[in-house]
């Protein structure tokens, strides 16, 4: 495989990102600013300190990964000011990675201070509903993608240890469908899965009553029995991860079959524990020879410390990624967005323009 120069992009051209996290993108010196104006007292004071706080540097777990939110996540929670500004300045950052289309999620209930039950990162009840949260994200995004020219629509999270939230964030998705939210998600710890909370599958039942789009964080740290349960229970349109499929033949088989999309994140797979940490062994090569349906994405930046950059450059330097991949697999993302049809074919046009492909070529 050939070596990229230094600082050169792997693909620098359009992309699509369907899996990122909201409040795992948010940027160190915003969570500094805010901690600052708000009197709140953090253990570090420079972006280098901080960033060594809440970054992983080494292979984990999922639960060791999913602690790190407690580091920053109480500054930004409940404060309108901020989560407007880390939905914006977020658009901003995926402009820079050359992204035209990206889809980010996040828990409305993890940023609210009121009307959320318990009240998240021990703060003091306030005046800030997950409903408010929406509005405020939606702002956001959409001030962003005016001044930064891309497009962000957003995916609401249910938690699965929070079972008594799933039910209002289904709400949420209804009543913003046409203001910027086009799906659900279940994020969170894989373990508790939806037998034990009835609560996660009733709220996609109902999304498929109501035509609100489905992806589900599935097969990451967990077995491939979790997919099987995301794809057959919940409905899932869409996979969160997915690596553990490939345990079960019969299913891997189905969901290639049926052109699953599998929205796969290369960098996280390694820092949360669930993949092998040696890349050349990474289940997304599988995916990559049997031409499945998949997508590259960062799901937590901020964290990882990374880019989507760096998720593209893994690919081509460890897994033998080639720019025809990279371009077959953003059409492949694009065609798999939770865009409403006109707008998809719009941003498949822009893709097929943007790496010189004529309409008509099948990947
Ligand atoms: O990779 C992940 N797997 C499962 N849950 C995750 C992952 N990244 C973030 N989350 C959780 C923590 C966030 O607070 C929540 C909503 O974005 O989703």
């Amino acid at each position: 495989m050939a070596e990229l120069p230094p600082q050169a992009e792997a693909f620098n051209k359009p992309k699509v990102e369907l899996h990122v996290h909201l409040d795992g993108a948010i940027r160190v010196q915003t969570i500094l600013d805010v901690a600052k104006r708000r009197g709140i007292h953090l253990p570090a004071t420079t972006v280098e300190e901080m960033k060594q706080k809440i970054i992983l540097h080494e292979p984990g777990t999922l639960t060791s990964f999913l602690e790190k939110f407690e580091e920053y996540m109480h500054v930004i929670a409940g404060d309108r000011e901020a989560i407007k500004r880390i939905a914006y300045e977020f658009v901003e950052d995926k402009a820079k990675e050359g992204v035209i289309y990206v889809e980010v999620r996040y828990s409305p209930h993890l940023l609210a201070n009121t009307k959320v039950d318990p009240v998240p990162w021990n703060q003091k009840e306030g005046d800030v509903s997950p409903d408010e949260v929406v509005r405020l994200v939606n702002e956001g995004l959409s001030e962003g993608g005016r001044a930064f020219k891309i497009k962000a629509r957003s995916i609401l999270c249910c938690m699965r240890h929070m079972p008594n939230w799933s039910m209002e964030v289904l709400e949420l998705c209804k009543k913003y469908r046409h203001d910027g939210v086009v799906a659900i998600d279940l994020a969170g710890d894989e373990s508790l899965n939806c037998k034990a909370y009835p609560n996660h599958r009733m709220a996609y039942e109902e999304a498929v009553r109501c035509g609100i789009h489905r992806t589900v964080h599935a097969g990451e740290v967990g077995p491939a029995t979790v997919v099987r349960e995301a794809v057959e229970v919940l409905k899932a349109e869409r996979v969160g991860h997915g690596y553990s499929t490939l345990e079960d033949h019969a299913l891997y088989k189905q969901l290639l079959d049926q052109n699953m999309h599998f929205e796969m994140c290369p960098v996280s797979s390694k820092y949360t524990g669930a993949c092998n940490s040696d890349f050349s062994k990474h289940p997304i090569i599988r995916f990559r020879q049997d031409k499945a349906n998949y997508s590259l994405n960062t799901d937590d930046p901020l964290i990882f410390n990374s880019t989507l950059q760096l998720d593209y450059s893994t690919a081509h330097k460890y897994m033998g990624f080639t720019e025809e991949e990279f371009k077959r697999l953003n059409i492949k993302s694009a065609e798999s967005s939770f865009l409403p049809e006109e707008e998809k074919a719009e941003l498949l046009d822009r893709l097929h323009e943007a790496y010189e492909l004529i309409q008509s070529t099948a990947f």
